[in-house]
């Protein structure tokens, strides 16, 4: 009798494991991000990841992998890829996919989340873009935007270590970036409590300025700055994130002039947006200066541009009324801000000819930091 009942049983249990089993997987991606299998050696790996990383040399935009070109990369002709890196050197700069560790969310924006995760033994942040949002094509054209920035070596600017974009986008892109601090300057100008006296704007002011002249002497534009994207490192300095909208520019640098064929529907966020990429036209590298403005603007009023105001009546301002955010009389009474207050006016000139270079921002900046403030 007992014999057949623990028949019984363990044909019961036979049938419950996978059941159990699906449950517990389910549980754990509710707790834990799905890039997070990446790094379980139980689970089977992608039978192909393309890893994108710096290949220390000037990187081909026009030449796209052919492991790599499938599906979507083929669609978006106007945004090629850049190389993936061979297996060779994968091999030989120790790069592993497999080793990448996400922990906790920091934060999340338009087409995906940023996690704090550890690779190579190195704190890193993974940002993972969501492929299966409202808007696939955006987010891939967002995550090959991103591939620029691995380039870009500067100590104003976030590190970014490796890309990929899993099995052909069939299931999440990510980045891993080097860990660049706890805060953003967005939440430190948001924090009354933490003060932001002039000498350390300007430090702030120099750094971002260094940043875009750096990321524009490149051949880039970043075309999203603002303080969400400055992070603030340990020693109180800053670093420019978030290239998921950069494009890069070709021809006539002097103007920064992003070539036509180049153009994408990717923004940056209103407030910060120059009016005539408001207005459609073809960006320029003087767009970030007009958005770096607003930023400066932020670092001295401490609000929000435009805030509570509807965007579309916003939008018509700024482009046909030269709507800007408005400083108080206090503030324009300073004369000690005077200088601050007239070099924001210049960057955020509705023409993008009459706005500073980010060369020309950084002399004054540094003149302004050893002679005069
Ligand atoms: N390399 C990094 N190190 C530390 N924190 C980071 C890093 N990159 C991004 N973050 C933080 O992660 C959060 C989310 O960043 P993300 O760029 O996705 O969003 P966002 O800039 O707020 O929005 P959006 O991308 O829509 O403009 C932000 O709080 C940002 O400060």
């Amino acid at each position: 009798m007992t014999k057949i009942f623990l028949q019984i049983l363990r044909l019961f249990l036979r049938r419950l494991r996978p059941v159990l089993n699906q449950m517990r997987e389910r549980q754990q991606n509710i707790h834990r991000p799905k890039a997070r299998r990446y790094s379980s050696r139980r689970r089977r790996k992608p039978s192909y990841v393309p890893i994108y990383a710096d290949t220390n040399s000037n990187m081909p935009t026009e030449v796209i992998n052919p492991d790599c070109d499938s599906g979507y990369s083929r669609e978006i002709d106007s945004c090629p890829m850049p190389p993936c890196l061979s297996s060779a050197q994968i091999v030989s700069r120790g790069l592993q996919f497999d080793d990448i560790e996400i922990n906790n969310l920091i934060g999340s924006g338009g087409f995906g989340a940023v996690y704090e995760g550890c690779y190579g033994g190195r704190r890193v942040a993974v940002k993972r873009i969501n492929i299966f949002n409202k808007n696939k094509r955006a987010a891939v054209e967002s995550f090959k935007a991103e591939l620029a920035a691995l380039r870009l070596k500067h100590t104003n600017i976030v590190r970014t270590i490796l890309a990929s974009a899993g099995d052909n986008f069939s299931d999440c892109a990510i980045i891993v970036m080097e860990y660049a601090g706890d805060l953003n300057l967005q939440q430190v100008i948001n924090d009354s409590r933490d003060p932001l006296p002039r000498e350390r704007r300007i430090t702030y002011s120099l750094d971002i300025a260094n940043a875009l002249f750096y990321t524009h002497d490149n051949g880039i534009a970043h075309l999203d700055v603002k303080p969400a994207n400055v992070i603030i490192t340990p020693d109180d300095r800053c670093k420019l994130a978030d290239f998921g909208c950069c494009q890069t520019v070709q021809d006539e640098i002097d103007e920064g002039h992003v070539s036509p064929t180049q153009r994408s529907y990717l923004t940056g966020t209103f407030a910060y947006r120059a009016p005539e990429l408001l207005r459609g036209d073809v960006p320029t590298t003087k767009a970030d200066i007009y958005s770096y403005g607003v930023t400066l603007w932020q670092m001295l009023t401490r609000e929000q541009p435009f805030a509570g105001e509807n965007q579309h009546v916003v939008i018509f301002g700024v482009v046909a009324y030269h709507l800007r955010p408005s400083f108080t009389t206090t503030v324009l009474n300073n004369m000690d801000e005077a200088w601050y207050v007239d070099a924001i006016m210049q960057c955020w000139s509705p023409k993008p000819e009459q706005r500073p270079t980010a060369t020309k921002l950084l002399e004054k900046l540094s003149s302004k930091t050893l002679f005069k403030w």
